[in-house]
């Protein structure tokens, strides 16, 4: 089938690589022409395991392109997916206007009937909205809007979108849902379901989904906050919870929030479509709440250990992304991190396998950025974990201990055993579990500028 993408970011860089995979002719749209050059070429300007292979063997075959010109982009095409940011706006509610605006370009220049699909994630009733903005210059027999929202999760986008748990389509009309039907039947051969309903259930199921996941994990985050205070292991607890086949084991590791181009923002965006028609969501409402407060649990522990002023020291952070295999950075809880402890005086040297030129393009030379993970530790007086990364989950602790200046570790991803840290001498916090203390435990004071050593028994 012939298909236009519109929008070639994360999601329709992903969707319009693995549908031209699955034998379709595909051209993705963008207006930014430096992405679309460089993509020409081969070069995903994302970093997404494994999508670097189907790129470069659909470019070859000549079943994907890329372009600039809507107009030459959707000229064939039969459908034409949707996949342009929906940013939250002042008040939280999902920004419309790139959505809209493409609307009302395509109904200058469709001259056949084609199959709108909202890829994007978008409020309840958008689909109507489209179908406003397209009804104002073509006729009905045109086109038909379909809502078709994306699970993918990042780092593992291209595997979410081969084999989907499932997929939704929002669709009245007949004829659109058989077109939609042929073009997903590849990715579902293994049993999974396509779900046929209508477009404001499609476009809610997508912000129920990413809204109870991340009540999911602000609720195991309480969870581990109450579990350091009572002396309890949240790892034991998410375990024996998640055993539980009703509640099931994924998604419920505690840690410094969540963070990333989806859950704030679509848990703040269905509060707001809740607020509009006057419902008072509660239960989302505190989601974010304790997501706010959750961010700054490391940053807290941290201050709560070398003072509020943290003038004249460093710290070495491992992982800015905003979870692993991925460079995005986008809501990262590392950002809140760094501006919390630079603000407090903290001189931070930053390493992340992918996400480093991100980081430098947003905040330039408030950190430092490391050449390696080892390189971070270099004059710092903790390590502190941000970002669960494969790389930092056995490193050469040894190695650690002789760089750092004072052997301390802040795990915000509960990376390491509670049993391997008892053992190795250093002081170690993480998230929802007992502080380990080294036999000989070490603090730091800072007297005119240098970091002076103090050591006592074990308290
Ligand atoms: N990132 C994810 O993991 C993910 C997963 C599922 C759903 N979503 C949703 O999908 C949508 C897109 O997300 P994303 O992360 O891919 O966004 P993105 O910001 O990475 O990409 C959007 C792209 O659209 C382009 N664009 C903007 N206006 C345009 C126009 N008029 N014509 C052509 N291109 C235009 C931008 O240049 C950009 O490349 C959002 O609604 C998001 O919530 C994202
Ligand atoms: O048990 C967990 C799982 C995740 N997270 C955090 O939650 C955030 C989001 O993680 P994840 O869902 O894996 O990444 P995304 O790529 O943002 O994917 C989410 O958002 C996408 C965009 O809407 C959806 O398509 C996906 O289904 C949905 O999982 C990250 O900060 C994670 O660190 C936790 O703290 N604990």
């Amino acid at each position: 089938m012939q298909l236009a993408i519109i929008g070639t970011g994360y999601v329709g860089l992903v969707t319009g690589t693995c549908f031209a995979e699955t034998g379709n002719n595909v051209v993705c749209i963008d207006i930014d022409q430096r992405k679309i050059e460089s993509l020409k070429q081969g070069k995903t300007p994302i970093y997404e395991p494994g999508l670097d292979v189907l790129l470069e063997r659909n470019i070859k075959e000549r079943r994907l392109q890329f372009t600039t010109s809507i107009t030459e982009g959707i000229a064939d095409a039969r459908v034409i997916f949707l996949a342009l940011p929906t940013p939250p706006g002042k008040d939280g509610s999902a920004d419309l206007q790139y959505v809209l605006q493409v609307a009302d370009d395509l109904s200058k220049i469709i001259t056949k009937y084609t199959v709108i699909v909202n890829k994007s994630t978008v409020p309840v009733g958008t689909a109507e909205k489209v179908a406003a903005v397209l009804a104002q210059r073509l006729d009905r027999s045109l086109y038909d809007v379909v809502s078709n929202p994306e699970f993918l999760r990042e780092g593992v986008a291209v595997d979410d979108f081969l084999k989907p748990d499932r997929v939704v389509i929002g669709s009245s009309s007949e004829k659109a849902r058989k077109v939609m039907d042929e073009l997903y039947q590849p990715f579902v051969r293994q049993g999974n379901p396509i779900y046929f309903m209508d477009e404001r259930s499609s476009e809610m199921t997508k912000y129920a989904a990413n809204s109870y996941l991340a009540m999911r994990i602000s609720f195991m985050n309480e969870m581990a906050n109450l579990c350091e205070k009572a002396g309890a292991n949240v790892d034991w607890v998410r375990i024996g919870m998640g055993a539980d086949s009703r509640i099931g084991k994924r998604f419920l590791f505690p840690g410094i929030g969540y963070g990333g181009s989806c859950f704030p923002k679509d848990v703040k965006a269905l509060a707001h479509t809740a607020m509009e028609m006057d419902y008072d969501y509660k239960l989302v409402n505190v989601v974010m709440h304790v997501n706010d407060l959750q961010k700054k649990i490391l940053g807290g522990k941290v201050r709560n250990y070398f003072g509020s002023d943290l003038s004249g020291l460093t710290f070495a952070v491992w992982g800015l992304s905003f979870k692993p295999e991925t460079d995005d950075i986008r809501d990262a809880p590392a950002l809140d991190l760094i501006e919390e402890l630079t603000g407090a005086g903290a001189k931070l040297r930053v390493f992340d396998p992918e996400g480093m030129n991100n980081v430098r393009q947003l905040m330039g030379d408030k950190v430092h950025y490391a050449e390696d993970q080892y390189d971070a530790l270099e004059g710092a007086s903790a390590l502190i974990i941000v970002t669960e990364w494969s790389e930092f989950r056995n490193p050469d602790f040894d190695r650690i201990a002789s760089i750092l200046v004072h052997p301390a570790i802040f795990d915000g991803r509960n990376v390491y055993s509670m049993e391997k840290m008892q053992t190795l001498g250093f002081y170690y916090e993480s998230i929802g579990r007992k502080v380990v203390h080294p036999h000989v435990r070490e603090t730091l004071a800072v007297q005119d500028g240098s970091i002076i050593r103090e050591r006592g028994t074990m308290d």
